[in-house]
């Protein structure tokens, strides 16, 4: 089944993915290209309507991004958003100014002339809360371009040709603090594009079954099982799709929670009648990571370690020819980066970067076109329990990334105690599923306290609870600090090489989730 499709040409915008996943919302599959691949792009995916996102660069610099010209003459609908609307009125023969009116968050359009994009949401006249982020305007519509909206510093903030079905916005309408922009954008994928929005995750699932079929034929997979949502998604689909041809292995490297590795087997061989593999590596990390501190060096060495094992159990299978992964589309999609040059590595995750050139696998990734949140509507559309699909995120390194420095057995043992306490709080206080992460990690300091009159000098360990949609940008939970208060109490109690909790209030950015 052919489904409707938005192609979003991506100039910069730091909210590029937020139209992605606006028009997504709509039941319209989209997909993200960096500008200098929009053409290719276009004639690839045949999509009913472009999208030009906003941007950090100004059309008059030298070299400016800009979308190859053909997009115009494709005779599909386009819209343009700040940088995107700058772009196409340069391009079409309007007039683009920068100047002294730079505008930066909520601002108030003035609706002045109707057209599909405002149909039914926007009266002509009235006055509506938009969210602005420039310092260059359109200051002359191209010709067949009639302006729809005003604001105090961009006067020319909605222009719409509605007979080539050309539309441009100064604000940005993905943003949750332009309060109409969902309603403005599916008046475009909807009434201006024509689509149909018959993108489910039903739909999803029925044509990535046919497709893992497709890729795998006769051929074994194994899926690395972490427990986590990701990979249980995966399987579940793989399974559906292949049946006995899929092997899952869980990996117990010694840098897993209190009790988790029995928790995740019980409750996989529970539900489903897959054949699980639990291998215990638990030495060998360890021993791998002995004296590391760098972050870094123990992604790598954590990665590689995993690598090695999947190899050996496909051995042990006779053969395995491809290794499934629950890689997401966030990991996949390819940014247009401000500075224009390679955007730099903050982190590498273990999954991805380094993996294809060692493998002696294929991959097979069927959830790289999906958002964390759609992966989880997937997950309940295949019926996986909810003791799965709303599992706080795990990161496959697991504690060996929240215990910065050198990694001991007691300082692990140390950090998995905090962990439960504090888990087993939020949980009983309620608030498991209105955090979308939540962990403790150990710093390797110490500091001096006082416990039953006598001196103490021991370990802090810091608390972190975040919520996000995707895990791209988090803010600190708010607790109240009874909660905390409680939770710190029972922590220094309980755990013995503990004398001292704090609390983390970054979000991210600046900060990340994880802390190495
Ligand atoms: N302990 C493990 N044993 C086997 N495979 C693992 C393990 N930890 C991670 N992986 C593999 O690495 C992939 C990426 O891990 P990641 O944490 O991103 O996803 P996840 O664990 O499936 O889901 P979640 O993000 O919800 O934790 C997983 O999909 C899984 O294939
Ligand atoms: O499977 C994973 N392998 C990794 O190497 C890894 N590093 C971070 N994470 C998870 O990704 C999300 C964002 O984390 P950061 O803000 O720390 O980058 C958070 O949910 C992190 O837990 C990882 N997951
Ligand atoms: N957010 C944007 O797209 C900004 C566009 C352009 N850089 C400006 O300052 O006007
Ligand atoms: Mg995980």
């Amino acid at each position: 089944m052919k489904h409707d499709k938005i192609l979003i040409v991506d100039f910069g915008s730091q909210v590029t993915q937020l139209i992605a996943r606006r028009v997504r919302e709509e039941g319209v599959y989209s997909e993200i290209v960096p500008y200098q691949k929009a053409a290719e792009a276009y004639a690839a995916m045949r999509p009913k309507g472009i999208i030009l996102s906003g941007g950090p660069a100004s059309v008059h610099e030298e070299g400016a991004p800009l979308p190859p010209t053909s997009l115009y003459e494709a005779g599909v609908p386009i819209l343009g958003i700040c940088y995107g609307e700058q772009a196409m009125a340069h391009q079409l023969g309007g007039l683009v100014e920068g100047g002294h009116h730079r505008e930066f968050g909520r601002a108030e359009v003035q609706v002045t002339d109707e057209c599909l994009l405002v149909d039914g949401i926007w009266q002509v006249g009235e006055k509506y809360p938009v969210w602005m982020s420039h310092g260059d305007r359109v200051t002359r519509p191209p010709e067949g371009f009639k302006v729809v909206g005003t604001s105090p510093n961009a006067p020319i903030a909605i222009i719409a040709d509605e007979t080539r079905h050309f539309y441009g916005t100064q604000f940005h309408l993905e943003v949750m603090h332009t309060p109409h922009g969902a309603l403005l954008l599916r008046n475009f994928v909807r009434k201006v594009a024509g689509c149909e929005g018959d993108w489910t995750m039903r739909t999803f699932k029925e044509e990535a079954i046919e497709k893992l079929r497709a890729q795998v034929g006769d051929g074994k997979v194994i899926c690395g099982l972490s427990g986590g949502v990701d990979s249980a998604v995966a399987a579940v689909l793989l399974h559906e799709a292949i049946g006995n041809q899929l092997t899952c292995v869980f990996v117990d490297h010694g840098l897993l929670r209190r009790g988790e590795a029995k928790r995740v087997i019980a409750m996989f061989r529970g539900h489903y009648n897959i054949p699980l593999v639990h291998v215990n590596a638990r030495e060998q990390f360890l021993a791998a990571l002995d004296g590391v501190t760098d972050p870094e060096d123990k992604r790598k060495i954590i990665g590689k370690a995993f690598i090695d094992i999947f190899e050996e159990e496909a051995k042990k299978l006779g053969g395995a020819e491809f290794l499934a992964q629950g890689t997401l589309y966030p990991d996949v999609i390819e940014s247009v980066s401000a500075t224009g040059g390679p955007s730099v590595t903050i982190k590498s995750h273990h999954n991805v970067g380094g993996l294809p050139e060692r493998m002696n696998m294929k991959l097979v990734e069927p959830l790289r076109e999906l958002f964390k949140d759609e992966v989880r509507a997937l997950g309940r559309e295949l019926g996986l329990p909810d003791v799965f699909v709303g599992r706080h995120p795990f990161p496959g390194p697991g504690l060996a990334i929240r215990c910065p420095g050198e990694i001991t057995a007691e300082k692990l043992e140390i950090l998995r105690y905090a962990d439960e306490i504090y888990i087993e709080e939020i949980r009983r206080a309620g608030l498991y599923d209105d955090i979308w992460q939540a962990f403790a990690v150990l710093l390797p300091v110490k500091t001096v306290g006082v416990m039953g009159d006598g001196r103490t000098y021991d370990y802090v360990v810091a608390l972190r609870a975040v919520t996000s949609t995707d895990g791209m940008t988090a803010d600190f939970y708010p607790f109240d600090m009874k909660f905390l208060g409680h939770a710190a109490t029972r922590i220094i109690n309980e755990v013995k090489g503990v004398n001292r909790v704090v609390y983390d209030v970054t979000s991210k950015p600046p900060g990340t989730i994880e802390w190495e």
